[in-house]
């Protein structure tokens, strides 16, 4: 292995050690990797037979330049030639077949790890995201991952490969020459140590460069993401300096340790070369006497330069399986928390959900935000069929109260009831699939406009879909795409204007046909030709359904069964549209009063 090769190597092979005493990172890496193991013990004996095959290189080297001083005859030497081509053919092979086997193992490791990871952020609670910063999870699916598999992969290729290349070579060393064996391990250790002493300054600078790396990329990722708000507010040029000026500092530690990492170089070659030469002189000294064939010590320099090589390669794998099980360990943070709120609950009851609905002395707080108590002891019920409307100021409370009936989240005191049972006694994917949920801004997924509109019930067929277009006044635009319901809408839909998102999420809803409907201003993204069509399949959608209308427009809901005024998480009144104007003095009036000026 080439000397820049292995600084670079050292250097980039960072690492904390906390993590390194982690035994159920391991333990899941075990999981993970034993449904494989079979194809893992044949990379494993692959590996250690082209390794061995290998050590047998040298000595034939060896023997063909003894034949060749000995003045052996032509076809001696084509025979040592043959035969050393033959060690290098099947050594090929060999190395060939580990790499086929390893690669296609842990490709196989990822795809499980993946897989197990995202199911397990799919249960994760609502609270867990709330707690975690944009990108975190989705760096655990890659760079972790990506971490894992490189840890576990090159444990196998180059830590296998340079122990038997070290053990096998020690033995080889020992019977070309013990004496000479002897020097080179002696000065082995102090060289090993001085090192990996100037190696772990270098992995310092290297953190801080890859740490502003990371920020200017995260910067740039960000500015991209939001790139509308950044040209509306004409912010290129700001968030070109700041991109800049982080990337100005990473080139800067970079370039600080690419200075060391040369002298780190010209100290390793010089120690590597003087060793050699120590080593040589030694052998000269031996050769001279008479107790060393010239020839020796050659191969016992081919055989060091080899052992070298995996004394080097141990060093970065060190690095990288610090690494992997820092990786392993924050995946197995993941995997082995359980949800305080499960995703199905078999155990608990399963009722056909008719949909009377009553929030009884609820009080909350985000577990994100726990010093600020968002509901204070709520309670009102919603009747199967009703229409109640929740209106309040923003930030008062109404989408949380949403969040609770879906059960996101479980109240800290007070409970939410449907049909008489708690939710936390109802099986959790029973309730769920009772429910539908429009929203202010509906979220649509990368896939065709079907896929969209099936997304809460995949096994609808075309004709399904297109009826629930049809009632959510969607069909005409979808209808107009050249590809009509195959129509991609993009990520997230940024291909669909937001009265056509609405309508789209509206057929969703539709097509989920739930007993208990949730309107987070559904209408609002709408404009007043499309709100009059779309009001039509709204009250199609809410008859005979338990419906909660989050409502900022306090016109779109004078006609609720129940009007429920929350302000700053407290329940300040409830009535009709005509009872809370009664008081011309209440919140109500007042936010009437607001809209109509
Ligand atoms: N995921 C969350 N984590 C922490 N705090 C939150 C979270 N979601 C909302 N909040 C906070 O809870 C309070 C109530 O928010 P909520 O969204 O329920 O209000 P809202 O009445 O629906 O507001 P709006 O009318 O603006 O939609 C606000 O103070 C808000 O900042």
């Amino acid at each position: 292995m080439p000397l820049e090769v292995l600084a670079d190597d050292i250097v980039l092979a960072d690492g904390g050690t906390a993590a390194a005493k982690e035994p159920s990172a391991l333990t899941l890496v075990w999981r993970m990797v034993a449904p494989d193991k079979w194809l893992l013990a044949a990379a494993v004996v692959a590996t250690v037979s082209s390794s061995l095959v290998s050590l047998l290189i040298p000595p034939s080297v060896g023997g063909l330049l003894a034949s060749l001083k000995a003045g052996a005859s032509f076809s001696t030497l084509w025979g040592g030639v043959a035969k050393l081509a033959g060690v290098v053919v099947f050594q090929a092979s060999l190395s060939a077949g580990y790499i086929a086997l390893l690669s296609s193992f842990s490709q196989r490791l990822v795809q499980r790890l993946r897989t197990a990871l995202f199911d397990a952020l799919m249960a994760k609670d609502m609270g867990a995201y709330d707690a975690t910063r944009g990108g975190e999870f989705s760096a655990l699916l890659s760079a972790d991952v990506e971490a894992v598999r490189a840890a576990v992969k090159h444990c196998v290729s180059i830590g296998v490969r340079a122990v038997v290349v070290l053990v096998g070579g020690c033995v080889s060393l020992a019977l070309i020459s013990p004496q000479m064996t002897g020097i080179l391990f002696c000065a082995l250790p102090v060289s090993v140590w001085a090192g990996s002493i100037f190696a772990r300054h270098l992995r310092g600078i290297s953190g801080a460069a890859a740490a502003r790396t990371a920020s200017s990329l995260a910067l740039a990722d960000e500015y991209m993401a939001n790139i509308r708000t950044v040209r509306a507010f004409g912010a290129e040029a700001a968030a070109l300096e700041l991109f800049a000026s982080d990337t100005r500092e990473a080139t800067g530690l970079a370039a600080s340790l690419g200075r060391r990492i040369g002298i780190f170089h010209g100290f390793t070659s010089l120690g590597l070369y003087g060793m050699v030469l120590g080593v040589i002189s030694y052998g000269a000294g031996l050769v001279a006497n008479g107790s060393l064939a010239p020839e020796a010590i050659v191969t016992f320099m081919l055989q060091a330069s080899r052992m070298q090589s995996a004394f080097a390669s141990l060093s970065i794998l060190s690095g990288q399986a610090v690494k992997g099980i820092d990786a392993a360990s924050r995946i197995d943070a993941v995997l082995s928390a359980t949800p305080a709120i499960p995703l199905a609950a078999p155990h608990l009851a399963q009722p056909d959900i008719v949909g009377n609905v009553s929030f009884q002395h609820v009080s909350f707080r985000y577990p994100s935000r726990p010093q600020r108590k968002v509901l204070r002891d709520v309670s009102f019920d919603v009747p199967r069929g009703s229409v109640v409307a929740l209106v309040g100021p923003s930030g008062s409370g109404k989408t949380t109260l949403a969040w609770l009936l879906m059960r996101l989240y479980d109240p800290e005191a007070g409970q939410v009831v449907v049909d008489g049972v708690p939710l936390t006694h109802l099986d959790p994917a029973t309730l769920r699939s009772s429910m539908a949920i429009v929203s202010q801004e509906p979220d649509l997924f990368a896939g065709s406009i079907a896929f969209n509109i099936a997304f809460g019930r995949p096994d609808a067929s075309r004709a399904e879909i297109a009826a629930a277009a049809r009632v959510a006044a969607a069909a005409d635009f979808i209808e107009a795409f050249p590809d009509g319901y195959d129509t991609l809408v993009g990520e997230r839909g940024v291909q669909l204007s937001g009265g056509q998102k609405q309508r789209i999420a509206i057929a969703r809803a539709l097509l989920r046909d739930p007993a208990i409907l949730i309107l987070d201003e559904a209408t609002s993204a709408l404009d007043a030709e499309s709100e009059a069509a779309v009001q039509g399949a709204l009250e199609i959608l809410m008859r005979d359904r338990t419906t909660i209308v989050i409502a900022h427009r306090l016109s779109t809901i004078k006609n609720a069964d129940n009007i429920v005024v929350i302000a700053d998480g407290e329940l300040v009144a409830q009535g009709s549209h005509t009872e809370l104007l009664a008081d011309p003095d209440s919140l109500y009036a007042a936010l009437v009063a607001a809209q109509l000026h």
